[in-house]
């Protein structure tokens, strides 16, 4: 299968799946978020592949979230839906549904959308240079449903809250005290210590795994209903002016202004 925006590789029962648009600190599009999901895909029919590691190219960035260049002000379609119809909840869903461990080697920058990747995948394994945090109250967005609630049962509610209503980045130390990451490595060991962990799961009961990972998602299935019904609503919040002061302010380099809006 040919990718623009990812890259895939599979070998030894692991496939790696690479996002690759470093200039945008690795933010995705439409296009990015199809070749995901057709890469998850192409990883469950597989197989040989027993685990897959999701990574970001560079030293900067694992994502950034929805690529603010290419939104507009008809919405979420240009950020996350592409000319296929394929969009970010079928990314969530493939990533979830997929019976084989997702590990996500953060290696920068897990912000927004891309925050909520890693929070997705079954495992987090971060470089000790990688940063974590929400974006969407400043940028006018909010992924709610797995990004909201989900990441609540993950680092419990106050501290969910805390990191949507403020908006603040933290260290891979401090995400691991919260338990949002399971371990930090120094950032040159990061992909040897994801393949380490990727190879430990290769050599396990294949079935076992399988249902051991569809009986830890049942709890939390709701969030899948959820967040469609925030994707639709978010659609119609990014045609306000509100909302598009925050991803103005983001493209501008200054702090947003929402002074004027009420709730
Ligand atoms: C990530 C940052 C904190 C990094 O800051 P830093 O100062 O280190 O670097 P720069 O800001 O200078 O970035 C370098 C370069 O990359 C460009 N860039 C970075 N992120 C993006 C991006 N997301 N989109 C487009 N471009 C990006 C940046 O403009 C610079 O370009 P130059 O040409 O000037 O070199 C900081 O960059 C940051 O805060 N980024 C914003 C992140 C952001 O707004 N993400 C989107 C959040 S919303 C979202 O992701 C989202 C996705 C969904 O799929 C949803 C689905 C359903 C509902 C909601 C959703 C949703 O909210």
């Amino acid at each position: 299968m040919n990718f623009d925006d990812i890259l895939y590789e599979a070998s030894e029962g692991i496939a790696t799946i690479t996002i690759n648009r470093p200039q945008v600190l690795n933010a995705f599009t439409g296009k990015t978020v199809d070749e995901l999901t057709r890469a998850f895909m192409q990883a469950w029919a597989d197989r040989s592949v027993r685990a897959v590691i999701l990574t970001g190219t560079g030293d900067r960035a694992f994502c950034t979230g929805g690529d603010q260049s290419t939104r507009s002000a008809d919405g979420y379609d240009h950020v996350a839906r592409s000319e296929r119809g394929v969009d970010i909840d079928d990314l969530y869903s493939v990533i979830r549904d997929i019976p084989k461990p997702v590990i996500a080697a953060v290696n920068g920058y897990a912000i927004g959308g891309g925050h909520v990747l890693h929070v997705i995948c079954d495992m987090t394994i971060a470089s000790e240079k990688a940063k974590f945090g929400q974006v969407g109250p400043r940028v006018g967005s909010v992924d709610a449903g797995f990004g909201t609630g989900y990441l609540a049962t993950v680092v419990g509610e106050k501290k969910a809250r805390e990191i949507w209503f403020l908006c603040r980045q933290y260290t891979a130390e401090q995400a691991r005290e919260m338990g949002l990451v399971n371990a930090v490595v120094p950032h040159e060991k990061l992909m040897d210590e994801a393949r380490a962990w990727a190879a430990e799961i290769v050599l396990l009961s294949p079935t076992a795994i399988k249902l051991a990972k569809q009986s830890f998602n049942v709890s939390s299935e709701q969030f899948r209903a959820t967040g469609a019904f925030a994707s639709s609503a978010v659609s119609l919040y990014y045609a306000t002016e509100e909302s598009q002061e925050g991803r103005n302010a983001f493209m501008e380099k200054r702090k947003p202004d929402y002074s004027k809006f009420t709730t």
